[in-house]
């Protein structure tokens, strides 16, 4: 069910002290308010300026001004979010952005340490989330959406406001006389979440009223199946060896034999195939029955082969084929 803003706050428990990601937009000034009222004097906010946007310095003064008039310590970081030729720039500032988070929290680990990092994402963006991925054709893995907690870099991270519908949020935030900074990005319909958020939900909200619930019940069944592949995964990977042996694969279902091919590749070399160079792989492994069967396919920057009884992939840009390969 979704939540009150009051609600979502009382059942919010994080390890203290607490840092918010203050964009300065609607959602995390309201975070940052609701905490540093229930936590005095134990919450620190992170603004990242990002740098790609003219507005980028108007969002800065607000969260100086706003964090001034709470008496909530200000961590300003200046990044270079410049997207990689091809990456998305959506992406690139959100792997910056956490980066910068970790850094302040390391800056702070000899006096305060920070232990929890709360981030503003509501129920609108766990919905956009889903739908994103399903314009996408994501797995489970992109339709499990956003978790609401996780660890990483030994800090907690929190998303206290996903239960919480956003017209719900900024009403709380209106009625404490706050202001904020609309992020003038959010209108640009070039964006495919934009024109969920402009189009999609509006038609949802009339057509279907419960759909932040209902679809965050299929999120959570989705992250369910999710940890499961991903543990599966594990366990097969353990049992085929790293990096694979084809005798071992080819024991294995068409399924589950993606689905480790798939973590092999993630977990040991950072690289995603796309189904049809999966496919392709499959085919290859299956068509693997002779000394001198060859396997050769581009996935990601470099290649999977063979080297002898095994599976190996490496990128020619940095280094040789491996021994044994054909
Ligand atoms: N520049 C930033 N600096 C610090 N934290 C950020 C920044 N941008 C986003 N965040 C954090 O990440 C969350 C998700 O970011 P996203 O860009 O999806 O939302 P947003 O539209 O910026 O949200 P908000 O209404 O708070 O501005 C924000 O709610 C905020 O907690």
């Amino acid at each position: 069910m979704t939540q009150s803003f009051d609600a979502a706050m009382r059942a919010f428990a994080p390890p203290l002290p607490l840092a918010v990601g203050l964009s300065g937009g609607a959602d995390s000034s309201a975070l940052l308010l609701a905490c540093a009222r229930r936590w005095p004097g134990q919450v620190q906010a992170i603004h990242v300026h990002h740098g790609l946007q003219a507005a980028a310095d108007d969002f800065e003064h607000h969260c100086i001004a706003l964090c001034a008039r709470l008496a909530v310590p200000l961590h300003l970081q200046r990044i270079d979010a410049r997207p990689a030729p091809g990456a998305s720039p959506e992406d690139a500032a959100r792997r910056a952005r956490y980066q910068a988070f970790e850094a302040v929290a390391k800056e702070t680990q000899r006096h305060a340490a920070i232990q929890s990092i709360a981030l503003a994402q509501h129920a609108d963006d766990q919905v956009e989330t889903l739908l994103l991925a399903l314009s996408r054709g994501a797995g489970v893995a992109g339709l499990a959406a956003m978790p609401a907690h996780w660890q990483r870099g030994g800090l907690q991270w929190y998303r206290p406001l996903l239960r919480v519908a956003g017209a719900d949020l900024r009403a709380w935030l209106r009625a404490q006389g706050e202001g904020w900074i609309e992020d003038p990005s959010n209108a640009d319909e070039r964006y495919t979440r934009n024109r969920i958020r402009a189009r999609v939900l509006p038609a949802l909200e009339a057509a279907f009223p419960a759909f932040r619930d209902i679809f965050a019940r299929s999120a959570a069944h989705a992250a369910q199946a999710s940890a499961l592949l991903h543990e599966l995964a594990r366990q097969d990977l353990a049992l085929v060896g790293t990096p694979p042996q084809i005798a071992a694969l080819q024991t294995l279902g068409p399924e589950r034999q993606a689905n480790v091919l798939r973590h092999w590749l993630r977990s040991a070399h950072h690289t995603t195939p796309s189904a049809a160079q999966l496919q392709e792989l499959q085919r290859q492994i299956a068509a693997c029955q002779t000394r001198g069967q060859r396997i050769h396919i581009k996935v990601g920057r470099g290649f999977v082969v063979r080297a002898d009884a095994r599976l190996d992939w490496y990128n020619p840009a940095l280094f040789p084929p491996p021994a044994g390969a054909s």
